[in-house]
């Protein structure tokens, strides 16, 4: 199954979080999980804050590239888009806001639950929730903002 950043043009999939060109990012995938979204990930011992437990930073680049996955796929949605290569909304950060509730293990697969807050024309606000072995540990809230085909370029 295709996660909405393997829709992203060749010069918008370098990102270190999502982008799937990146040999050296994370590489998340996001989808729908019923109204909410989903991203999986599975943290290498390298990822450490103190021994067992992730490092802090590394949890919000996972939370911010699961808003901005989101919040492509709640414009698509709304906008009833067709997703495809040629055809997908593009969205960056504009604001990321991270609360760390409990240290997060390191051993096991991290599970972060999106759900929509807002949609507009270009705004999207989405909150996350992000669970190690099924215990809530980070909760965030992301704030993205759909931009034009040559953003960057
Ligand atoms: C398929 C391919 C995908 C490709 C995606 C692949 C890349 C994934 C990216 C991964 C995540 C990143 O690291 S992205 C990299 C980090 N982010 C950046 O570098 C972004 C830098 N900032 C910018 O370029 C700009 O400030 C933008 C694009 C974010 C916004 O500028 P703008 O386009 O002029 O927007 P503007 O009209 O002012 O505002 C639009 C709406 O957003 C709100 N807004 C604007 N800035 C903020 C803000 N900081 N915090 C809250 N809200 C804000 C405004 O109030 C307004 O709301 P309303 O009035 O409509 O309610």
């Amino acid at each position: 199954m295709k996660g909405i950043q393997d829709y992203y043009p060749d010069h918008f999939a370098h990102c270190y979080g999502c982008g799937r060109l990146n040999e050296h990012g994370h590489q998340i995938k996001t989808f729908w999980e019923g109204e909410g979204t989903l991203t999986r990930f599975v943290p290498k011992e390298y990822h450490t804050a103190i021994p067992g437990f992730v490092y802090g930073g590394l949890l919000a680049s996972l939370i911010d590239c699961h808003g901005t996955g989101s919040a492509a796929l709640a414009l698509a949605k709304a906008q009833g888009i067709e997703l495809s290569e040629t055809n997908a909304p593009r969205c960056v950060t504009a604001s990321l806001q991270v609360k760390y509730l409990k240290p997060t293990p390191i051993g096991g697969e991290i599970v972060i639950k999106g759900k929509i807050k807002e949609v507009g024309a270009r705004k999207v606000i989405v909150e996350a929730e992000l669970f190690a072995n099924g215990v809530l540990c980070v909760v965030g809230e992301v704030v993205s903002v759909l931009v034009p085909d040559n953003f960057g370029l």
